[in-house]
């Protein structure tokens, strides 16, 4: 049993990409550097678990993102790999993948390539082979040819055995280009697996264009919403986005009949064109009799994540008279970010009264409509 680890290096100041603040948190194509960088690997296979490397100065920011343990890096970049493989160091981590926050649009094509190396070697990483002449210059004219035979591009993530990464860094003196430097210094051999030309590091502003160009090329938009009603019978408490709320009934159904993640699970589902929850845990099925709902929304968030979809946010209107939900709220909305494994500011819980009219107004249910986005596609 492997444990595999993400190291996300995200401490550094981006200088040559200038802006008022640091390129991993500029905005691109309407989301932050970071978010698709974390995305990425929430959503690769057989990744366990992501470090974040912060800059010291920017630790604050950690609290928003609880599902990552964040440490603070140093003054080059090798400096914040070290901090970041030492988190890890004494864990079950058997294989580590380290990659730049400034390389948002990571396919999970390489991810799963790097991975599939690590079987066979200690060290993996993504390149490209030179295409362009290769010149020398010098103070604006061409000075000389390289010859470009056997040049490649390095690219991350740049995998390894974790151990042997460990004591690589913890034996590297000086400063490295990147982490296959650290390792051929220490023996370890490192395959390539193909690299990809929209996996380029944001270096400077232009980048941020090219980036956007190859999401729009490439970005599918997927929106879907859902809708469910449960009506109320005799008890004590209602179970809504896997929260429990005292109340002076409880609502029936076949399952634990929470409407509020029963519409989100749709939504989900629409969003991909794949039937609805009906559909994949049919009423008429004894097994799903008193199920916990989660069941249904993980397997609605892993469909999504293996068909290449992020899920960007979910709105969910809950119609109800009473009980509040207000309070309740924030604590539903990490619940369902908890259960896809999304940052809980992608989610949003309201409710709404119907003004008394109708059922939910007779208070004889509560319904519940939620919508989703989804960005992505097969990559
Ligand atoms: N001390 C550092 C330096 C770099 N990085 C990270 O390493 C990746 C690749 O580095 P680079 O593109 O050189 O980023 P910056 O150092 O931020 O850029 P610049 O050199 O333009 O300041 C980035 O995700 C960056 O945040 C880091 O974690 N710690
Ligand atoms: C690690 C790296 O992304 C490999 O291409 C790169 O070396 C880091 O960035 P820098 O611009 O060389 O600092």
């Amino acid at each position: 049993m492997t444990d595999t680890a993400a190291i996300i290096v995200a401490a550094g100041r981006g200088t040559r990409a200038g802006g008022d603040i640091a390129k991993q948190w500029q905005t691109l194509a309407g989301r932050r550097v970071i978010d698709w960088t974390l995305d990425a690997y929430r959503a690769a296979a057989g990744v366990d678990c992501i470090v974040m490397v912060l800059h010291p100065q920017e630790m604050h920011r950690a609290a928003e993102f609880p599902d990552v343990t964040s440490v603070a890096g140093g003054e080059a970049r090798s400096d914040s790999v070290r901090a970041g493989l030492e988190a890890l160091a004494g864990s079950n981590c058997t294989h580590v993948l380290i990659h730049d926050a400034a390389r948002p649009l990571v396919s999970q094509r390489i991810i799963s390539d790097v991975l599939t190396a690590l079987k066979d070697a200690d060290g993996a990483a993504p390149a490209l082979e030179v295409s362009d002449a290769l010149w020398r210059g010098a103070e604006g004219v061409v000075t000389g040819l390289q010859d470009r035979s056997g040049l490649y591009r390095a690219q991350t993530p740049q995998g390894f055995a974790f151990d042997a990464i460990l004591a690589a860094h913890s034996a590297f003196a000086g400063t490295a280009a990147d982490d296959v430097e650290v390792a051929r210094a220490a023996g370890i051999e490192v395959v390539m697996v193909p690299g990809e030309e929209r996996n380029l590091k944001l270096t400077r502003a232009s980048d941020f264009r090219r980036a956007e160009a190859f999401l729009g090329a490439s970005m599918d938009i997927r929106v879907g919403n859902g809708f469910d009603v449960h009506r109320f019978g005799n008890g004590d408490r209602v179970i809504l986005c896997g929260i429990e709320v005292p109340h002076t009934h409880e609502l029936k159904g076949h399952s634990d009949a929470d409407v509020g993640m029963h519409a989100i699970t749709d939504a989900i589902y629409g969003a991909l064109a794949m039937g609805d929850i009906g559909q994949h845990f049919p009423p008429s099925d004894n097994q799903w009799k008193g199920a916990d709902s989660a069941l249904f929304l993980r397997h609605a968030g892993e469909l999504a994540t293996a068909q290449g979809y992020a899920i960007s946010n979910i709105d969910l209107t809950l119609i109800c008279e009473r009980p509040k939900i207000g309070p309740h709220a924030a604590a539903m909305a990490q619940k369902i970010a908890q259960i896809l494994g999304i940052a809980p500011g992608r989610v949003s819980i309201k409710a709404t009264t119907s003004e008394r009219l109708g059922f939910t107004g007779r208070e004889e249910g509560i319904a519940a409509m939620a919508t989703t986005l989804l960005t992505g596609g097969a990559s």
